[in-house]
């Protein structure tokens, strides 16, 4: 599953060009051209007050020391103060800026990032760990910033003062600069490809990195399905298995690049002493000034240490390069279900009437089984319809193609007689008010948690809503009423009380149709009691379609479909069904909870 997930976010064989997925970043960038330009600006101030150092030294090599030349060594010293100031200020304002511009596109694309995948289809969050996702999002984003910031500004400098150093190098001796030209692409061209291996292997460490955590994130998710079934020792070995892989990987890239630095620095360096050899018989030949050599010797020192750098920061711009291109991947993705070219308007009025015709579905992910066989019914708008049958039968799944998580094989799913697939689904959502069996509690206020979804809300509306569901006693018993924080950081709810913000949720979204997933856990019979209310308050008007798993819930009901494999099997009145003596007849003998009925 591990294999499968991480192939399907990321695309194997698609990444050979190093930094090309970097390229991804420009249009971030290129939003903030005056940043940009102050930080090019300050670049190549710093750069160029560096490089006339090597001019002063040679002026005072060749001139030589002597009491008579008193002032003008003073006034060399005073321009070398000047030199250094500009080059403090302009290396200050060079990381100021670089560093803002890497803070400032990590935080668009974390955003956009983010945004994109809440409009991805159901199915990608089937196919992809929550927790890898999540990764990508935190520890793919920081490792970009962590280069945009500093490594950036590193290699730019250094590009800067790399190609600065060469330029002036061919201008104090264009002789010796000719021998280094011959030798730099020997000393280039291996670091590269090297280069590219490293940034392989760290890529691999990255994804065994984002396996280990979605397995703690799950695991700390459940802890109390882990601690009841005493699976710690194993769950924790797992884990301390994944982390040491990844320390392996993490290894090995770091291995690969101690090696490139080992390389890098001796070639650089050894082609260097090469090249002096030759300057020095040049000057012993009296065909140089010692003066010219001293500053050609500078010039190539800054080089070649602006090419040390480069190798050092290369690996880490390579890894940035790597978590560019699995964003990229995410960004790439598009989401399965959208909105058709030109989206008919919804029906006005809705009234939710929708009908199954002779719809076929397999779950993307479902290996090829048939969730849906040919299903077909129709619920007339206002009807309140149970839908019951034993586990896997496909109840759920009724719920996924109404809210048009997932397209039918074959087959349609029609609402008020429109077609779903010729509606922007995120209108018609908003149509639709859902009840699951386990409603998920954010970590956020109580009338925030309330409100969700519902854009902006009067407190008094969420106050009224809360009342509908019978939330407002109990909401306003909590330590700081409804400001008290809720989930996960915050009060922890019983089963019956998140049932009912869920029931509030529904009140304040006022949908024509109601999807009502009932819960099968039993809740105290004060809890059932105030939630039943509620609902039977909340479905007054509405279509509703409940899965349902209680007998009062199923006499109140206009009609029932019994569901079995993927069919609806049988469908009428609670006692026409006993009659017929079927699956329902059988189910309702042994599964249908008749307390508080
Ligand atoms: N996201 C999914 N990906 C793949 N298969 C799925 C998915 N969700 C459900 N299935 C499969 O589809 C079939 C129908 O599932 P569904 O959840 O609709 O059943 P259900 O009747 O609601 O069951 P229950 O009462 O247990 O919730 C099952 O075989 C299930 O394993």
């Amino acid at each position: 599953m591990a294999d499968g997930t991480s192939a399907t976010v990321e695309g194997e064989g698609r990444r050979r060009r190093s930094m090309r997925p970097l390229g991804m970043l420009l249009p971030y960038l290129m939003r903030y051209r005056a940043q940009l330009a102050a930080a090019g600006l300050a670049l190549i101030a710093a750069a160029g007050a560096t490089l006339t150092v090597p001019i002063a030294i040679r002026r005072m090599i060749d001139h030589g020391f002597n009491a008579d030349d008193a002032a003008a060594i003073n006034t060399y010293f005073l321009a070398l103060i000047a030199v250094v100031a500009v080059l403090a200020a302009a290396s200050s304002l060079r990381f100021y800026f670089v560093s803002w511009l890497g803070e400032r596109v990590v935080a668009d694309l974390r955003a956009d990032v983010f945004r994109h995948l809440t409009a991805l289809g159901i199915d990608f969050f089937d196919r992809n760990k929550s927790g890898e996702i999540a990764s990508r999002l935190t520890a793919d984003t920081t490792q970009i910033k962590a280069v945009a910031g500093a490594n950036v500004s590193i290699a730019l400098r250094n590009l800067v003062m790399f190609a600065g150093a060469i330029t002036m190098m061919v201008v104090t001796s264009p002789g010796l600069s000719g021998l280094v030209l011959v030798a730099l692409p020997i000393v280039v061209l291996p670091l590269v490809a090297f280069g590219r291996r490293v940034r392989l292997r760290s890529r691999k460490a990255q994804d065994m990195l984002a396996d280990a955590s979605a397995y703690a994130s799950e695991a700390i998710g459940a802890m109390r399905t882990v601690q009841a079934f005493t699976a710690e020792a194993s769950v924790a070995g797992r884990f301390a298995r994944s982390v040491e892989a990844a320390f392996h990987a993490a290894r090995s890239s770091t291995a690969a690049r101690a090696a490139l630095t080992a390389f890098g620095i001796f070639m650089v360096f050894s082609s260097m002493v090469a090249v002096l050899w030759w300057g020095a018989q040049d000057v012993l030949a009296g065909r140089m000034s010692p003066g010219t050599l001293g500053q050609f010797l500078f010039y190539a020192v800054i080089g070649a240490g602006a090419l040390g750098e480069l190798s050092q920061v290369w690996g880490d711009i390579a890894n940035a390069a790597g978590a560019a291109e699995r964003l990229s991947e995410i960004l790439d993705e598009r989401p399965s279900i959208g909105a058709p070219a030109s989206p008919l308007p919804l029906p006005a009025p809705l009234r939710g009437g929708v009908s199954f015709e002779r719809v076929t579905f397999r779950y993307p992910e479902g290996g090829g089984a048939t969730a849906l066989h040919g299903v077909d019914f129709a619920v007339a708008p206002g009807e309140r319809v149970a839908v019951v049958g034993p586990s896997g039968a496909g109840k759920s799944t009724l719920f996924n193609l109404i809210l048009r998580f997932y397209d039918p094989a074959s087959g349609r799913v029609l609402v008020d007689g429109v077609d779903l697939a010729r509606l922007d689904p995120i209108e018609w959502r908003r149509h639709v008010a859902i009840v699951p069996q386990d409603p998920v509690i954010f970590a956020a206020s109580a009338s925030e948690n309330i409100a969700f979804g519902a854009g902006s809300t009067s407190e008094a509306a969420i106050r009224a809503a809360a009342s509908a569901a019978h939330a407002d006693g109990f909401v306003t018993a909590l330590p700081k009423g409804y400001e008290t924080e809720l989930g996960e950081r915050g009060v922890t709810l019983s089963g019956g009380q998140r049932q009912r913000i869920a029931i509030a949720r529904a009140v304040l979204r006022d949908a024509p149709l109601l999807l009502l997933d009932e819960a099968t856990s039993a809740l105290d019979a004060e809890s059932e009691a105030a939630v039943q209310q509620a609902l039977d308050r909340l479905m007054e008007g509405r279509t509703t379609i409940v899965i349902a798993h209680r007998l009062a819930t199923i006499l109140k009901a206009d009609r029932i479909l019994v569901m079995e494999d993927g069919r609806i099997v049988e469908q009428g009145r609670h006692d026409e069904l006993v009659a017929a003596g079927g699956l329902y007849a059988r189910l309702a003998r042994l599964q249908f909870r008749a307390d508080a009925a």
